[in-house]
């Protein structure tokens, strides 16, 4: 199968793009290079570098590659600068996506993977987030991914596409071998940057809040690695193609870390102290997120393999011998 992965050369999309290599399909990488980075790719991908509302080029992909579905990474995810500057947001995980979905029913491509998030749910009142919550995102990303989710539903009801919205919770980790890993620029995700502060002594990681209602007083999260969000991505390929049908699905671990059970776990997985102080809260982040992904292991079998102490170990790996 041939699967068009946008925002293949950005972190979660380069390594679905090793995964689906590995079980022996072939994927098809589109993206501007605005973020990503071309190292992240293996030799030999076949690569292009374009914008995924450009719909002659994807129209040319389509045909040159007989592309049969698309897994839809490509967005903007800095959540404080959606809240600064929404129309760039609109605009990019959006609009330009109606014109993505829109060239594909042109080119008959009918199968849809997106990259949904679990900041559709907002600041959820409950223990476990699970597909019943209603979406209620606070901040124009939410927003945004949640728009997409409906236009699917419509896009799916009026014109037969078939999808599956995937709302990862955290996503964390690199490759096993740490060819590849995590490597936003700017980077803001607290793993890669309590890490950095261990390698990087002028680096000192903000505990962004210490008085939250949660045991610690500090924010938590549920961790779930890249290779289990990239197996979870062929599941339910697979399941929407069989089933002929469209469904949304939770992706975390189910279990919930605070920043300083984080920032303990790297202490753990180096052996060296992380550089850190306390400071005020960031806007926008919700006390508590953790998943009830109990709808993923019932119907696609979905099972995640890498706990917390090897999402770090990886990410560690990474960031001690990162290439780009
Ligand atoms: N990282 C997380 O924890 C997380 C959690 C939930 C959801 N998500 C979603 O997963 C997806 C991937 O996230 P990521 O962390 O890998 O981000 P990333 O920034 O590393 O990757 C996104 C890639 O998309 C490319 N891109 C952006 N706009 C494009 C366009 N118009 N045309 C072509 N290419 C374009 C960028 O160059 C980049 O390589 C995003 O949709 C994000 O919203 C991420
Ligand atoms: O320097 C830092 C960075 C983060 N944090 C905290 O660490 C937690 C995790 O933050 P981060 O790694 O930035 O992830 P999130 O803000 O939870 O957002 C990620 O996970 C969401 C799903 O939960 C996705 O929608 C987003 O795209 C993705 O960036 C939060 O409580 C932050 O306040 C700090 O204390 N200091």
């Amino acid at each position: 199968m041939n699967i068009l992965v946008t925002g293949g050369a950005g972190y979660i999309g380069s390594h679905m793009a090793r995964y689906i290599l590995r079980r022996k399909l072939r994927p098809v990488i589109l993206d501007n290079l605005v973020y990503g980075h071309k190292e992240s790719l293996p030799p030999r991908i076949k690569f292009y570098r374009g914008d995924i509302a450009d719909q002659k080029l994807v129209s040319k992909i389509i045909r040159q590659e007989k592309i049969e579905a698309v897994m839809h990474f490509s967005a903007y995810a800095y959540v404080g600068e959606s809240v600064t500057n929404p129309r760039k947001y609109y605009e990019n995980n959006f609009s330009k996506t109606q014109k993505l979905l829109d060239t594909l029913l042109d080119n008959n491509v009918a199968h849809f993977i997106f990259s949904s998030t679990c900041a559709t749910y907002g600041a959820p009142d409950t223990k476990k987030i699970s597909e019943k919550l209603p979406q209620n995102p606070i901040n124009p990303y939410g927003f945004t991914k949640l728009a997409v989710e409906k236009m699917l539903a419509d896009y799916s009801q009026a014109y037969g596409l078939r999808y599956a919205a995937l709302r990862y919770f955290n996503a964390a980790g690199a490759d096993d071998d740490g060819a590849i890993g995590e490597a936003h620029a700017p980077e803001t995700h607290l793993i890669p940057l309590a890490l950095q502060s261990i390698l990087n002594p002028e680096k000192q990681l903000k505990i962004f809040g210490a008085d939250y209602p949660t045991p610690d007083g500090t924010c938590v999260r549920d961790y779930v690695h890249v290779y289990d969000l990239a197996a979870a991505h062929l599941q339910a390929l697979d399941y929407i193609a069989r089933r002929k049908t469209s469904d949304c699905f939770n992706l975390g671990s189910e279990n919930g870390y605070s920043v300083r059970e984080i920032i303990s776990a790297c202490e753990k997985a180096s052996g060296l102290k992380v550089n850190c102080q306390e400071t005020g809260r960031r806007a926008g982040d919700p006390a508590y997120l953790v998943a009830d992904s109990g709808k993923a292991h019932k119907i696609l079998g979905w099972q995640t393999s890498y706990d917390l102490e090897k999402i770090i170990a990886t990410a560690w790996q990474w960031e001690k011998h990162r290439r780009y």
